[in-house]
């Protein structure tokens, strides 16, 4: 039977504590994730994405609050938690080097104690999706890291979990082999009402496109859980602009900063010039802006006003961009 929530957190809390200081990775985080959603998280590093995960995948104990995962409780119904779910991390090297990819797969079907009749037949069909089928015999070893993350991919689709966690799955992947991920994850959905997922990404556009909610969280609470469009739409009274201009000096950002009326301003640093994404509250205050620009001898390339992204919404909320974020990681 399916249960109200795939996943349920309330006021959920997690502290480390090392010798050096005491640390509030979550700090409330609430939740609530509904059968067949695909649900995103979004949020810079050390942000308590994955700590939250491995409390919601029983890796990991919560300090406070409570955790539900397809209606049973992550402390107390651990067992019956992990029957119900999946994990597929990006980048993980899961998998025995000696073994071949079908005999990789049919294994951890065996430790899920699935029938192997039922197995082989999912394992194939699998195979054929991702287009792996040509290298089901070749020894895991002499796969290429995108291989390696596609078999990892089948492996978490393989017991038909009723949740699924899908933690960076496309990290190392080409473009191609991104797409059919991402292709399949919504079809599987799709053809499997209640089924449920939820990804953490780095990939913005990946967010944006495939998850019908989506949580930014930072410092270990959620700041905006919403659907990708009313998240945009939260930013449609401001005004977006991308500028190119010749490298800026980090005290033209704090000038900017102190503009009234100025909502964010993020960098992206390239070769010889800048990318800044700019969210004002009119178009009057430009002027301001580009006056600062001036005075920090620095030159306007080009000049863009655009529709508001995901991305916006993150600096926004977050105060950087997500690629700012991994720089000073
Ligand atoms: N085992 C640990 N001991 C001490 N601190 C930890 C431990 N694991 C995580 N942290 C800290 O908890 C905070 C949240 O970490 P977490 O890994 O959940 O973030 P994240 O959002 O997944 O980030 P990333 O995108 O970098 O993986 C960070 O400040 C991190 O340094």
């Amino acid at each position: 039977m399916q249960p109200e929530y795939a996943i349920r957190t309330v006021n959920l809390q997690r502290t480390y504590k090392t010798k050096e200081r005491v640390l509030k990775a979550l700090d409330g985080v609430d939740l609530a994730v509904r059968p067949g959603e695909l649900f995103g998280f979004l949020g810079p590093n050390g942000a308590g994405k994955t700590t939250t995960i491995k409390i919601l995948t029983t890796l990991l104990l919560p300090s406070g609050g409570t955790a539900e995962v397809w209606g049973f409780d992550v402390l107390h119904e651990a067992d019956a938690v992990r029957r119900h779910i999946n994990m597929v991390s990006g980048g993980e090297s899961s998998g025995y080097g000696l073994l071949t990819v079908r005999e990789n797969l049919w294994m951890f079907t065996q430790f899920h104690g699935m029938d192997s009749k039922v197995a082989n037949k999912r394992i194939d069909e699998l195979l054929e999706v991702m287009g792996l089928a040509d290298r089901a015999k070749t020894r895991v070893s002499f796969l290429s890291t995108g291989l390696r993350q596609k078999m990892n991919y089948i492996r978490g689709l393989l017991t038909d979990p009723d949740v699924l966690f899908l933690d960076e799955p496309t990290l190392g992947l080409d473009v191609e082999a991104a797409r059919t991920l991402r292709t399949y994850t919504r079809h599987w959905l799709d053809t499997n009402p209640g089924k449920t997922v939820v990804l953490t990404t780095h990939y913005m556009q990946e967010a944006d496109e495939l998850c019908d909610r989506v949580a930014i969280i930072s410092g270990g609470t959620i700041l905006a859980c919403d659907t990708p469009t009313s998240l945009k739409y939260s930013l449609q009274q401001d005004v977006v602009f991308r500028l190119f201009t010749t490298p800026v000096a980090p005290a033209f950002l704090q000038a900017v900063e102190q503009i009234a009326g100025v909502q964010s301003i993020s960098q992206r640093s390239g070769d010889q010039r800048d990318e800044l994404s700019l969210i004002l509250r009119d178009d009057a205050i430009l002027p301001q802006v580009l006056s600062q620009l001036a005075n920090h001898n620095a030159g306007l390339l080009s000049l863009e006003k655009r529709q508001p992204t995901l991305e916006d919404v993150f600096v926004n909320l977050v105060g950087h961009s997500l690629s700012e974020s991994e720089a000073t990681a």
